[in-house]
């Protein structure tokens, strides 16, 4: 497993998270996850079953009722400066262009300077957006959107990333290229990242482990490891008779086949 001798990145343990009081809707219960530094997970399961809730908490962006949530050994209880999060929707501002959307994050968080000296060319060209540097949110696809979100995530060069379904809304082209080039990304910078999926195979082209969320309340119900080599090539690896298996594990686990 990727970075096994790193330690510990996320600890989740016995969480339990209800909305609107004991008596509302139980969205966890009884989570435990350990994520190494490092690690590639992915989270999949029903929907409504709670993982963006999951994601939320690990973000600190929301609290929960029982247990625990600790990155790096440090309790959640609030955003952190090491931690990008992407979400399902692009929440870029209209009246700036692609390229301060691009570095916006990294201003609030970081100051002017940051945002001046970071490599905003190389961020466009990996995202493939180059020509839209001076374009406006109105003038994107909905695809190219979601690029500057994760570009502006990936701005900050964060140690762990949570990613919400961020290529849900792609087309197979575009979302194909992401996943490329977020492999590259991983087996060049080995960040931790935690990505929510509701597609299998995208889980398992990606990922070193993948954790299944049962119907909510969402309670871990699997954790496969993921046996395929890296670098891995989308072309290459989805060929591989391990692929086809974990797949059909996952599918049977979800009970999609
Ligand atoms: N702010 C909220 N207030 C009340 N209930 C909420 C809130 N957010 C989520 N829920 C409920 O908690 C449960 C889990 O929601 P969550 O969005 O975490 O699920 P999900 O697995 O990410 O779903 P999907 O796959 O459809 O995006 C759902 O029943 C949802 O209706």
């Amino acid at each position: 497993m990727a970075g096994s001798l790193m330690g510990v990145a996320i600890r989740v343990e016995n969480l339990t998270k209800f909305y609107g009081g004991p008596t509302g809707t139980k969205a966890l219960e009884d989570v435990d996850i350990a994520i190494e530094d490092c690690e590639f997970i992915s989270i999949i399961g029903p929907s409504g079953c709670g993982k963006s809730t999951l994601l939320r908490i690990l973000a600190g962006l929301h609290g929960f009722d029982t247990g625990s949530a600790a990155m790096f050994d440090e309790g959640v209880d609030a955003p952190r400066d090491d931690v990008g999060v992407v979400f399902q929707t692009a929440n870029l501002l209209p009246w700036l262009t692609v390229d301060k959307n691009l570095t916006l994050a990294l201003e609030i968080r970081r100051g002017k300077a940051a945002a001046e000296a970071a490599d905003v060319g190389a961020m466009v060209e990996m995202l493939n957006l180059k020509g839209f540097e001076d374009k406006y949110p109105h003038e994107l696809s909905g695809g190219m959107k979601h690029r500057v979100a994760i570009g502006q995530a990936l701005m900050q060069n964060p140690r762990v990333l949570l990613m919400d379904e961020p290529f849900g809304a792609l087309d197979a082209l575009t979302r194909d290229r992401l996943n490329i080039e977020l492999l590259r990304l991983w087996q060049r910078d080995r960040k931790t990242v935690v990505l929510i999926t509701h597609s299998i195979s995208e889980a398992v082209l990606l990922s070193d482990r993948v954790l299944v969320l049962s119907e909510r309340p969402g309670r871990l119900i699997a954790d496969l490891k993921i046996d395929l080599p890296r670098p891995r090539d989308p072309s290459i690896t989805r060929d591989m008779p391990a692929f086809g298996d974990h797949v059909v594990e996952l599918s049977r686990i979800m009970g999609v086949v």
